[in-house]
């Protein structure tokens, strides 16, 4: 077992190394915090609850979805994420030891998890997960959720590899962004992003749009794996008019309209196909490791903190209320366009205004007073595992934490 100190080492928003102890506290932080089930929306006893899949469940909001699933929902199944093991130099990511603390709370609970680590756009992951899904779910499939974020894909058929970029579509585009010096001290600065070229918007929409998403539905379908009343959902983003150049307009704003336009024809196969539905679940700004790389989205998530502070919806809070309407728990409430909308508390008016105006005042003098920066901070530094209360950063901590065998009763 090896065991050290571990100090946080960063470049901008990205750490090299993750707290073992500060990520597994998170995960019970974000499972104690979640609103428990309600027996009386019928929701099955332990070890009996609906099969459910989570693709990108070991961070952001598919990590969410697990917990909030496994909570709210009563559920059993299937965690896939993209995590890399500990090795002498770097320990494992954050999402390796939070899958392990996910692990240990579904297993506390009575819920039988298991968790894959492997690359969700390729085949043969998906016939492991078919095969799982035989051999110890009963071969039945009521849940998918589709939360991943991901730099590059491989199509499986033409083994071409895309590559995801964030610009915006058009003309080039400058904004306001966050960034921290060595010291942590906040400064504003304008960043120019120069549009989409090529075969750019292509690219990505091949990498975050829907395909990999249908991809799985057909081949779970094509193995008689999806259960009557099948549900699946897939996260999107449409985000406020300050960073909609580089978002809803951009290139990823490209991928998450072909998402949704997905989410449309799968919406119609799965009625007829098994009585079930397809939706996308459009949720609020949350700090991701993939969020805070898009520029502009920290300075915007800093700001809305000032507006909202505790009034913001939390990932596990909104996950909850999507896991009551997939399991008919609520009535499945869509907007216009097929969209579920947990967003709401982000895009009223009100909020967007306020957060507008303080945009606007934002200088390197004056952003103290208006974003929230120690919890921008903090958050960020949660997502590895560092700044978590409770937790004895000078204390030896075990980094090698074997990857889960999560099995109930194995
Ligand atoms: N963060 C936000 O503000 C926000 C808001 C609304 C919607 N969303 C959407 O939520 C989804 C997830 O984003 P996030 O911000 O939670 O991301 P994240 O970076 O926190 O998590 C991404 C997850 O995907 C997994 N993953 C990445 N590549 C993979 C691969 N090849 N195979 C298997 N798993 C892989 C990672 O292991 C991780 O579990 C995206 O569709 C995003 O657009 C995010």
């Amino acid at each position: 077992m090896t065991e050290s100190v571990i100090t946080p080492r960063n470049r901008g928003f990205l750490f090299l190394d993750a707290h073992p102890a500060g990520c597994r506290e998170v995960v019970d932080g974000m499972w104690r915090d979640l609103p428990s089930r309600d027996e009386e929306n019928g929701a099955a006893s332990a070890g009996e609850g609906p099969v459910a899949l989570v693709i990108g469940s070991s961070a952001g909001y598919g990590l969410a979805a697990t917990l909030a699933g496994l909570k709210r929902a009563g559920i059993r199944g299937i965690g896939i994420c993209f995590e890399r093991e500990g090795g002498p130099r770097r320990t494992a990511t954050a999402g390796w030891y939070r899958t392990a603390a996910t692990a240990d709370v579904a297993r506390a609970a009575g819920r039988d998890m298991a968790f894959l680590n492997g690359d969700a756009f390729a085949d043969t992951t998906k016939q492991q997960v078919a095969e799982l899904l035989r051999e110890r779910f009963g071969g039945r499939l009521d849940h998918l959720i589709y939360s991943v974020a991901a730099p590059r894909r491989t199509d499986p058929d033409t083994g071409t590899t895309y590559a995801s970029v964030l610009k915006p579509v058009g003309a080039a585009h400058r904004t306001k962004t966050l960034v921290f010096d060595r010291d942590g001290a906040p400064e504003i600065r304008e960043v120019d992003t120069a549009p989409a070229e090529g075969d750019d918007v292509e690219q990505t929409v091949a990498v975050m749009g829907g395909a990999d998403w249908e991809r799985w539905i057909d081949h779970l379908a094509a193995r008689d794996l999806l259960a009557d009343g099948f549900t699946t959902a897939a996260l999107s983003y449409i985000g406020s008019p300050l960073t909609a150049a580089l978002y809803r307009q951009g290139t990823i704003g490209a991928a998450k309209a072909h998402l949704e336009a997905t989410a449309r024809t799968l919406d119609e196969r799965l009625t007829k196909l098994v009585g079930g539905r397809a939706v996308t679940s459009v949720n609020g700004a949350a700090v991701t490791q993939s969020s805070t790389a898009i520029p502009g989205v920290a300075l915007y998530l800093g700001l809305l903190r000032g507006v909202l502070g505790d009034a913001m919806v939390s990932p596990a809070g909104q996950l909850a209320e999507l896991w009551d309407q997939l399991t008919g728990a609520t009535p499945l409430t869509l907007d216009g366009e097929g969209r579920v909308r947990l967003d709401r508390w982000e895009l009223s008016e009100d909020v967007q205004q306020a957060v507008a105006e303080r945009w606007h005042k934002a200088t390197t003098e004056t952003i103290a007073g208006l974003a929230d920066l120690d919890w921008f901070h903090d958050e960020v530094r949660r997502l590895y595992g560092f700044a978590v209360p409770g937790v004895d950063y000078a204390a030896a901590t075990a980094t090698d934490i074997p990857w889960p065998r999560s099995a109930v009763g194995r």
